[in-house]
């Protein structure tokens, strides 16, 4: 079992951010309204020049709040991240080196699967909740419900493709312990700084998940 065996995370909420971020301002704003509406846990992806910047501004400015950075991809984003602030990272795979580089680290991670020989490698390594990336491509629910008959000690958080239209039934399986998504942080709320609409929809989906 390695150190970067993320089974059990911190966070309450079962649903994760995935937020694409245009301007480093949007990011404190930002997670005041998602922990308005119950959600206390961001996966703030590398996939903007910005990214690095606002996980250091949440990381200073809402202590709060459970920090991941999304879409690394690369080894070397691993001290990157860490020296930002994140206390966990996500990636939509898994490479040799990105895990040699959150081992090195002790960064816990969630490594990104979407076949069952990756999902027995990851777990080999000593991986036990994995992101099904991209899940609605995968097979979605079918997708989940296969992979629980044979591999039932893997937990997931599946992320594409995951709605308020299907979040219940997908919190609702046994091998998911959350899901992931972008519906939250529609990029035009974003930008309009409409964190009343954020917060709502990060309450709604609060309701659904506690739920079920
Ligand atoms: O960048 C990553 O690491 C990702 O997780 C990719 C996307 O952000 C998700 O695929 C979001 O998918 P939707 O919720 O369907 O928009």
């Amino acid at each position: 079992m390695t150190t970067t065996c993320f089974t059990r995370p911190t966070f309450t909420s079962r649903v994760v951010p995935v937020i694409v971020l245009s301007e480093e301002a949007q990011a404190v704003p930002l997670a005041h309204a998602l922990l308005e509406g119950g959600i206390d846990v961001m996966e703030i992806t590398l996939r903007s020049g910005v990214a690095l910047r606002a996980i250091e501004a949440v990381a200073r400015a809402v202590p709060k709040m459970h920090l991941g950075a999304g879409t690394v991809t690369r080894a070397a984003e691993v001290p990157q991240v860490i020296n930002a602030g994140a206390k966990f990272a996500l990636s939509p795979g898994c490479s040799d080196a990105l895990v040699e580089a959150v081992e090195a680290s002790k960064l816990p991670f969630i490594p990104g699967v979407m076949t069952p020989s990756e999902v027995m490698r990851a777990r080999d390594i000593g991986f036990r909740l994995m992101k099904l990336f991209p899940a609605a491509q995968a097979g979605g629910i079918n997708m989940l419900k296969a992979l629980g008959a044979p591999l039932p000690d893997v937990r997931f958080c599946p992320t594409g493709g995951v709605s308020p239209e299907n979040l219940r039934d997908i919190l609702s399986l046994p091998n998911v312990a959350m899901a992931g998504g972008s519906w939250l942080t529609p990029s035009d709320a974003l930008r309009q700084g409409d964190w009343k609409r954020i917060a709502r929809l990060a309450r709604e989906a609060t309701t659904l998940a506690t739920a079920v």
